[in-house]
């Protein structure tokens, strides 16, 4: 009889679980041209440099001037060394301030008319501000940012040095060769992109409530590339696992090529696939066998998250499920939506508690002679997983099947 499950897995997040979620801007590209931005931690220190030696064009100030605009996150000063938000907004926002971007004051001279809040299902956000059209005229200027293919999935057209012209296909794919190279680096990549609306525009325009639908034929303006790196015990805790029987999994929200290119740092093996590939609408038994040669599912959703851990536990593996997807669960098993509220000064992990969980978790790793049982149940104690997420994830009592990390 079979009682216990016959392999022990691991589902974790890759930002903040096994990334330290200190997020840095490293490069900048703009219709063909590549610019660096040099300088650590969140102060203005630090240089955007052409790669071809040639002055800046101004499209580069409307690409700060979008990161700037399009992101909640608050530099506070040099001297503090802090931005409060998000990690990857403080990352968008730094280089405005490199820039010679005085955040603070564009933010007040172009407030908010109305905004689309980031979610993790559509990958991206957008704000409105009132402004001045190329012919003098107000209208309303919305900033959009996000993965980059959907943003480039919403456009018509890019930024050049021309100003607005039509994304053709050999552009399109300049844009989707530079997202390629540097998420092929394991860098996390935004896009920003901006659209036009009349004077006016109250956020809605007769949209009945999904702004979203209003965001198509965009422009786009620029890709970010920004490095989270991995964390230093995380590889070691992943060779313990292995050496344990325990597989680990990553499944992520971000890009595949990043999150295969930090697995593969990282040590973990197996193919990487997007949800979509997977198919997660198949049945538990069919989508189990499938994982079993694969380590990373990317541009996974929160509730597929779930789905995922659910069919591996069907078959009676054991599976702890680490990051904060762990978090997500429950708001995504209501329909809502996650915001994720990162660290604040230092790029610690204050935002939320499982990342300290998660690093206390990477330390019991070492002691490895620790039976398989006794590893799951350390991971249960540390963060259980909340009661709707226990529900949405069928387990067999006594295997252990809903130990949580
Ligand atoms: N604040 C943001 N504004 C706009 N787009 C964002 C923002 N944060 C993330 N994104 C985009 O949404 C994608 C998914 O982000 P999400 O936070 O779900 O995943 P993640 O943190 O990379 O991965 P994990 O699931 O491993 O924690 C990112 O790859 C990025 O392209
Ligand atoms: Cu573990």
């Amino acid at each position: 009889m079979e009682t216990l499950g016959s392999t022990s897995q691991i589902c974790t997040d890759k930002t903040g679980t096994l990334t330290l979620n200190q997020m840095t801007a490293r490069e900048i590209f703009l219709a063909r041209r590549r610019f660096t931005v040099s300088g650590h931690g969140y102060t203005a220190d630090g240089r955007i440099r052409s790669t071809d030696g040639r002055p800046p064009p101004d499209t580069l100030d409307e690409a700060l001037t979008a990161m700037a605009l399009c992101t909640d996150a608050v530099f506070r000063d040099e001297e503090e060394a802090a931005v409060v938000g998000d990690p990857t907004e403080a990352a968008l926002v730094v280089p405005a301030e490199k820039g010679d971007i005085d955040v603070t004051a564009l933010r007040r001279r172009r407030p908010r008319v109305a905004e689309v809040p980031f979610d993790a299902d559509h990958r991206f956000m957008a704000t409105f501000h009132r402004w001045t059209g190329d012919d003098g005229r107000p209208i309303v200027r919305c900033f959009v940012k996000g993965a980059p293919d959907v943003l480039a999935a919403r456009a018509t057209h890019y930024l050049g040095p021309d100003g607005v012209t039509a994304l053709d296909p050999q552009e399109r794919r300049h844009y989707d060769e530079a997202n390629a190279t540097l998420a092929g680096q394991g860098r996390r990549v935004l896009a920003v992109a901006r659209k036009d609306f009349p004077d006016g525009f109250d956020g809605d325009g007769g949209s009945g409530g999904d702004v979203k639908e209003l965001l198509d034929r965009i422009v786009l303006i620029a890709l970010v590339g920004i490095v989270d790196p991995p964390r230093p015990e995380a590889r070691q805790a992943i060779e313990q696992c292995r050496e344990a029987g325990i597989r680990v999994r990553m499944i992520t929200g971000d890009h595949a090529v990043t999150a295969a290119a930090i697995a593969r740092d990282l040590g973990i093996p197996g193919r990487a696939v997007t949800g979509a590939e997977l198919d997660l609408s198949a049945g538990d038994a069919g989508l189990a066998r499938r994982l079993d040669d694969i380590g990373v599912v990317a541009r996974v959703s929160p509730e597929h998250k779930l789905r995922i851990v659910g069919a591996l536990q069907a078959r009676g593996d054991v599976v702890a499920m680490t990051g904060d997807g762990v978090n997500d669960a429950p708001r995504a098993a209501q329909g809502g939506h996650r915001r994720r509220h990162g660290p604040d000064r230092d790029g610690g992990d204050q935002g939320s508690g499982d990342h300290g969980a998660h690093r206390r978790r990477l330390r019991h790793h070492r002691g490895s002679r620790q039976g398989r049982a006794r590893h799951l149940r350390q991971h249960r104690q540390v963060h259980p997983l909340p009661g709707p997420a226990r529900r949405a994830s069928p387990s067999s009592p006594g295997n252990g099947s809903s130990a949580s990390c």
